[in-house]
């Protein structure tokens, strides 16, 4: 059989925080610009980044936050919301999504990075490929809302 010698479906774990603010219904979210160094420098995302061993997907965040933008998140207020994954050159990720409406701090770009708050459809580019799913998601999320 072709799946014996297949390679293991093995993912690199990412926590993303979809950071929320603004009147519900028109919510406006978090982007930042990728630090120079790393694969795909300059592109938007989503704050957020690796899993490190033995780490929860709230804790994952919660460091990754303080790191990025000197903010601190209550792991008890993060929403999970979904999971998606996305195959890149440099690496297959699975992307545990998040949703964050409350935190601590002033924000400081600890990582000299841009940030913007976006609406729906975002205005900045370029934005990480495997975003886009999830930006699809709060959207068809948003339009439910309405109906
Ligand atoms: N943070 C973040 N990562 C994303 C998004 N979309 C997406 O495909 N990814 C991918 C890109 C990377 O392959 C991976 C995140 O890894 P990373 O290299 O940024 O994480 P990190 O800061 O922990 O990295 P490191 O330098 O410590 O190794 O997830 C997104 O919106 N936000």
């Amino acid at each position: 059989m072709s799946h014996s010698t297949s390679t293991p479906d093995k993912r690199v774990e990412v926590a993303v925080g979809i950071l929320l603010q603004g009147t519900p219904g028109q919510e406006q979210f978090l982007l930042g610009t990728r630090p120079a160094g790393k694969p795909y420098a300059g592109y938007w995302e989503f704050p957020g980044g690796k899993i490190e061993a033995g780490e929860s997907v709230e804790a994952a965040l919660c460091r990754e936050f303080d790191e990025e933008l000197g903010i601190c998140i209550d792991p008890a207020a993060v929403e999970i919301w979904r999971t998606t994954e996305h195959d890149y050159e440099h690496a297959r990720v699975r992307l545990h999504w998040c949703k964050v409406r409350a935190w601590q701090g002033d924000f400081q770009m600890r990582e000299g990075q841009q940030v913007a708050w976006q609406g729906l459809p975002p205005t900045v580019s370029p934005i990480l490929p495997g975003a886009y799913p999830v930006l699809d998601a709060l959207a068809a999320e948003r339009a439910h809302a309405m109906e």
